[in-house]
């Protein structure tokens, strides 16, 4: 099913609790999302200061400058108050960090509840996609996890200009009722099935962006990034569909949809670290600056030994990791490997 699976806010009932997980600029915004939409939302933050500002301020000045917070938001740092009662639960921490998290909350998770994942990276170690983990930690069957994944850079949404997402689920009764509560005036969400290729087109899309952000920081123009955007959507389909997702949904707000929005946007944090490698800091340099999460950085190495390990070709990502090793100068980057040589390639 693909995503004329629209779904309308005011079908059947909101839920009225929900509990979302980090309070990074992604978690914040989701809640502000779902708040619209009709829900409560207590989102839990680490830091106590931090779940104070929310309370008090409404805001959530570090991750989104100048953005009131609903009122059906409240906050929180101790875990039981905040996943107490919750009727549905968001996931919204760095990839590599699930892990430590879950087996933090397991325990305290209500019985049946559907556990959505709002994360872009793949674990590295293990390679493994965020519903993957989610799976292995809590031991819940696939039909209770949904991810959720499209064009959304967080800090548009807050200022709540119009925006789609998709909502997929091995289960559509589960996408459905996710998207139902992630559905509200200015966001929309849509479902599918396909959760193997929404996924990875969260993650993939970050790699294509560190690239686009690469060649802008060297300072190449459209050309270049459209080479690298179109080539890239290539290797992501390719990528993805070998490891199961469908190809339509690659096509889709997951895939390309996602793709424009990170290639295009400032605000991107995977596309800033590529520009600030583009301009010639070396990996720990651009860690140094970013202080929020940047997930292509952490999920190069694991999709390209997902990569090999089925003979899929990527030589936009497989670039990346080289300017990322410092094996390769920014300004060597181009849509195909430099090293091919004569026999032209079909499209
Ligand atoms: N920001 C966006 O526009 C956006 C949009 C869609 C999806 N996402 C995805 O959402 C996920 C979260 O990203 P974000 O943008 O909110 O990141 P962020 O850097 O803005 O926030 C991450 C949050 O996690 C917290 N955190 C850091 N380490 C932690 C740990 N070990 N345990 C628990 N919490 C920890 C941080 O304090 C912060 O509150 C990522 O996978 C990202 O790809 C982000
Ligand atoms: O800021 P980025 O690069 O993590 O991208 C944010 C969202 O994933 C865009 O859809």
């Amino acid at each position: 099913m693909g995503e004329n699976g629209r779904v309308s806010s005011d079908e059947g009932a909101v839920p009225r609790r929900v509990a979302v997980l980090g309070a990074g600029s992604w978690g914040t915004t989701f809640a502000k999302i779902l708040a619209d939409g009709g829900s409560r939302v207590t989102i839990w933050a680490r830091r106590p200061e931090l779940a104070r500002e929310i309370m008090q301020s409404r805001r959530n000045s570090d991750y989104l400058p100048g953005i009131n917070l609903p009122r059906g938001i409240s906050a929180s740092s101790r875990l039981p108050e905040v996943l107490d009662g919750a009727d549905q639960l968001y996931l919204s921490v760095p990839s590599q960090s699930l892990r430590e998290n879950l087996r933090i909350v397991r325990e305290l998770i209500p019985a049946d509840v559907p556990i959505v994942s709002l994360m872009k990276g793949v674990e590295k170690g293990t390679g493994l996609r965020m519903s993957e983990v989610i799976a292995q930690e809590l031991d819940v069957p696939p039909s209770r996890i949904a991810v959720v994944s499209g064009p959304n850079l967080a800090l548009e949404i807050a200022k709540e200009q119009p925006t789609a997402a998709v909502v997929a689920s091995a289960s559509l009764d589960t996408a459905t009722t996710v998207a139902r509560a992630a559905s509200n005036p200015y966001f929309r969400s849509f479902v599918n099935t396909d959760v193997i290729g929404t996924e990875f087109g969260g993650v993939l899309k970050n790699l294509i962006a560190v690239a686009i952000g690469i060649v802008d920081g060297v300072g190449y123009g459209e050309n270049t990034k459209a080479s690298i955007i179109t080539r890239g959507l290539v290797e992501m389909t390719d990528f993805a569909v070998a490891f199961g997702a469908l190809p339509e949904t690659m096509s889709g707000l997951a895939g390309l949809g996602d793709l424009i929005a990170t290639c295009e946007s400032p605000l991107s944090r995977n596309n800033t670290a590529g520009r600030l490698l583009g301009q010639g800091y070396d990996y720990h340099e651009v860690i140094a600056q970013m202080n929020q999460t940047a997930e292509g950085l952490s999920s190069v190495a694991p999709i390209l030994e997902l990569a090999a390990s089925r003979g899929v070709e990527m030589p936009i990502v497989s670039q990346v990791a080289e300017v990322l090793a410092g094996t390769l100068e920014p300004r060597d980057i181009a849509p195909h490997l430099t090293t091919d040589t004569d026999v032209p390639q079909g499209e």
